[in-house]
């Protein structure tokens, strides 16, 4: 059975209102079935970048362990901020050697220490989960980059070219193919698939509650659809939804029908 793990972590985003995420979380934990969730006590407080170029660091590998202690086969991330990934992937039971990811997310994530603009450990997150970047916080072994897969991404930074370029990516207009991404998952031959989803990878007018809205996203129902036929072909390892932050207690209902819509498709 599938268990919900919420993580409330805000330390990782570059938002000037991070901890929406808080509520973000929250508002989700809400509507899981009580019995199947667990909510993890991340730290509330900012924590160092300890003389690395990862703001709140510290606090980061405390929320890492904790998933660690945590994370068992199956298991449904809740978000707070979408590196919570790479904790994820880095305790995943029966290691990522047989995993691909499929990273859908409106920014590529893929900037180091040393070109990230803000150094918010959400913006390296996928390059983290490639083995690259700060040490401290990068998987060893990393994901192969042929095992992974970009779906939606549209803000990329001027470092994040070439690395994104090096990657399988599906556009918004690719997921019209309800086949494709299953396509191109099968393509890496790996056995497993691990789905990351930050909600700002959505159409912003399908879906509002995001710190930095990015235009023409892909709709809850044709990302819901490639999923559901990625099931049908490869197994989840488990899945990430991330990035949920609400302006308000009213604003988060409006956005809770493509929530659950997302939390079916990978639970
Ligand atoms: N998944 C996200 N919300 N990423 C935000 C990254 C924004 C920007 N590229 C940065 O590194 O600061």
């Amino acid at each position: 059975m599938v268990r919900f793990l919420v993580v409330p972590q805000w330390q990782g985003s570059p938002a000037a209102r991070a901890m929406l995420l808080v509520d973000g979380a929250s508002a989700i934990a809400g509507d899981l079935p009580r019995a199947a969730t667990t909510v993890l006590e991340v730290p509330v407080e900012a924590g160092e970048a300890l003389g690395t170029g990862v703001r709140r660091l510290s606090a980061l590998q405390r929320t890492r362990e904790l998933v660690r202690e945590h994370l068992t086969a199956d298991t449904v991330l809740i978000g707070g901020d979408c590196s919570i990934t790479v904790a994820a992937l880095d305790a995943l039971p029966g290691g990522t050697d047989d995993v691909a990811v499929v990273w859908c997310d409106a920014h590529a994530d893929l900037h180091t220490p040393e070109t990230s603009p803000s150094g918010a450990f959400s913006g390296m997150a996928l390059r983290a989960v490639l083995g690259e970047g700060e040490e401290q916080l990068a998987l060893s072994p990393g994901v192969p980059r042929e095992r992974v897969v970009t779906v939606g991404v549209r803000n990329v930074d001027d470092a994040e070219v070439d690395p994104l370029a090096a990657l399988t990516g599906l556009s918004v207009a690719d997921l019209d193919d309800p086949d494709a991404l299953a396509a191109a998952v099968r393509a890496t031959g790996a056995r497993r698939v691990w789905v990351h989803i930050d909600v700002d990878v959505l159409d912003p007018a399908a879906f509002a509650g995001v710190s930095s809205a990015v235009p023409f996203g892909v709709s809850p129902a044709a990302l819901s659809a490639a999923i559901r036929r990625l099931r049908e072909s490869i197994p989840l390892a488990g899945a990430t939804i991330a990035g949920f932050a609400p302006r308000s207690p009213a604003d988060a209902v409006d956005d809770l029908g493509a929530l659950l819509r997302l939390v079916g498709a990978v639970a």
